[in-house]
């Protein structure tokens, strides 16, 4: 019965004049929506536009071809149709033409019992619909895919596709369409019963939108239905009542499937002569090669009728037409669910390498953020590394420089640079009592500049540091490495010359002394003359004992400024005072 639902949209046509084509893509257009509702002026237009072969753009062209093809279609040309339906598909450019296309084809494909290409059409078809915008493609797709997937036996989706064509443009005709398709899927999902109201408002409303054709197919569906519910009288009935509108559609499915109800409502009734005759009127609307639902019916009334009257070699023929038939129409619907599950079946595959594909994509994408942030996060604890170790040496340099200076601020004096008081007054006694261990030598030099205050006084207290500073630097010109120089205070100096005979300190003090008689500072071009006293002590004369040596190196200083200064005094055992 869903042979009835199937290329049943060419209706009678109707007898109208050509316009003059001065719009060619308006002129399309209009010839176009003819398709279904005239098919004879549909093909005159077409006619018309190749003979008056109007300028036409590029798009128009495409137009036309596609036109073409549906032609070819509609005239059951097939072949015809397919390669110019492969080039709008491929080469128009216009996904919306390319889905009329794709859609019309997917129907002659299933026409012709090419079912897997049939349905991989549909399969890009469902991906595709989500893009199909434009309102009446969209309906003319989801029509072709309801019609399909009911077809493959699959209900559910073939229902959903026409409830979703009536939502697209709600008008008559579109509902008529619509239900008419939703019908058909519910019949085969054997969801229909006779009182189901989807079967009065598919009747009622294709007969409203003026779709004969269609309202037919409701009215037999009803016929079924009360054959399947032990009904006959109303079968027989309701096709008396719908013969003439079969009879002025001449739609060859239709009357033969009219005639195979007749046949078994006689049946039911127990009329089987009626029935017979019935049986063989629709046997002689048949070609010879014809497989169809209707024939099996009628050949299995003819073999029950012939079989109940013992006539078994005529019984013996119709069963074998019968299990024919039923063959035929088992084979076809079990090659539309293979083709089906086949390209199904591909999809799937598909669609898991594809989804194992981007799994392992994920996997390396994860895998390259992971060492992405794995290098980062080693840069950044380098960079932290390098920072801290910076920080540690920046913090062991200003540690080691600070233990320096307070190292150095601790012994030396500030201003001079030399040892201070308390380093020199240490150091030296630890190298006296190594001169004492040793028996060796040393000699303290007690120095003091002279009249250093007017040096202050008269040149200011910077020049006075210059002074002190100058001095120093003249001592340490007559110095060994190993002797030891300190500022004891304010302008006084003590010297421990290492390895040192009295003799020798005397010498080596008076050469300091005139050194530092001879070297005046110099000043804007003037000199600062000065002078130091020197006060002298020895280990040889004195002993190893520093406070005794200080006490006589300052003794010797004072007498040495008692005596006019500027000169080296050294204290000795015998004499008191010895004066370089
Ligand atoms: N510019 C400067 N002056 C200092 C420093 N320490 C001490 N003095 C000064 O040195 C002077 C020492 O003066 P005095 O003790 O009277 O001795 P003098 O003037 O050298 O006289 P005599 O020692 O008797 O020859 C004082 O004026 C101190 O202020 C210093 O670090 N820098």
């Amino acid at each position: 019965m869903t042979a009835l639902f199937f290329c049943a949209l060419m209706q009678a046509s109707h007898a109208s004049k050509t316009p003059e084509i001065t719009d060619a893509g308006a002129f399309l257009d209009q010839t176009e929506s003819l398709r279904i509702k005239d098919h004879r002026h549909f093909a005159e237009r077409l006619a018309q536009i190749h003979r008056e072969s109007p300028a036409l753009t590029m798009a128009e062209q495409w137009h036309l071809r596609y036109l073409d093809a549906l032609e070819s279609s509609l005239e059951g040309n097939y072949a015809a149709a397919e390669k110019p339906l492969h080039e709008v598909i491929d080469h128009s450019g216009d996904p919306m033409l390319a889905a009329k296309a794709s859609a019309l084809l997917m129907n002659n494909l299933a026409v012709e019992r090419r079912y897997e290409d049939a349905f991989k059409l549909a399969q890009q078809l469902t991906i595709d619909l989500p893009r199909i915008q434009d309102k009446t493609v969209r309906l003319q797709v989801l029509s072709y895919l309801s019609q399909m997937l009911n077809l493959a036996g699959q209900t559910d989706l073939a229902i959903k596709y026409a409830h979703m064509m009536e939502d697209t443009v709600p008008s008559v005709t579109n509902s008529c369409y619509a239900r008419s398709k939703l019908v058909a899927a519910l019949y085969n999902a054997k969801r229909l019963t006779s009182s189901s109201p989807e079967l009065k408002q598919v009747i009622n409303t294709c007969e409203a939108a003026g779709q004969p054709i269609l309202t037919t197919t409701g009215q037999l569906i009803l016929g079924t239905l009360f054959l399947e519910e032990h009904q006959p009288a109303k079968t027989l009935s309701l096709l008396d009542r719908i013969a003439p509108a079969i009879r002025l559609n001449q739609y060859y499915p239709h009357a033969l499937s009219a005639q195979a109800q007749r046949a078994q409502a006689y049946e039911q009734l127990g009329e089987d002569e009626y029935a017979r005759k019935a049986a063989l009127a629709a046997l002689a609307m048949a070609s010879p090669n014809d497989i169809s639902d209707y024939l099996k019916d009628a050949y299995e009334v003819l073999y029950r009728v012939a079989k109940r009257h013992d006539d078994t070699a005529s019984a013996l023929v119709y069963y074998e037409h019968y299990v024919a038939q039923n063959k035929g129409s088992l084979d076809d619907a079990a090659a539309q669910a293979l083709a089906y599950q086949t390209v199904q079946q591909r999809v799937l595959t598909r669609k898991l390498e594809t989804e194992e594909l981007s799994k392992q994509n994920s996997v390396l994408k994860l895998q390259q953020a992971l060492d992405a942030k794995a290098a980062e996060a080693s840069r950044l604890y380098i960079t932290l590394l390098i920072i801290l170790l910076a920080a540690i040496a920046f913090w062991l340099f200003r540690t080691l420089h600070s233990q320096k200076r307070f190292k150095r601020m601790a012994i030396r004096d500030g201003l001079t640079g030399i040892f201070n008081h308390q380093h020199f007054i240490s150091e030296a006694g630890r190298v006296l009592r190594l001169m004492e261990k040793r028996r060796g030598h040393a000699c303290l030099m007690s120095i003091d500049l002279d009249h250093f205050k007017q040096v202050n006084d008269t040149h200011g207290h910077v020049m006075g540091d210059a002074v002190l500073k100058h001095a120093v630097a003249i001592c340490q010109q007559h110095l060994r490495p190993v002797d030891l120089f300190g500022r004891l205070g304010g302008e006084e100096f003590g010297i421990l010359l290492h390895e040192c005979c009295h003799n020798q300190g005397m010498d080596i003090a008076n050469q300091i002394r005139l050194a530092i008689e001879a070297s005046p500072m110099e000043k804007d071009g003037s000199a600062i003359s000065i002078s130091a006293s020197v006060g002298l002590a020895a280990t040889d004369t004195s002993g190893y004992e520093l406070l005794r040596l200080c006490t006589e190196a300052d003794a010797a200083l004072y007498r040495a400024k008692r005596a006019g200064r500027n000169r080296v005094i050294a204290d000795t055992e015998s004499d008191g005072l010895l004066e370089a």
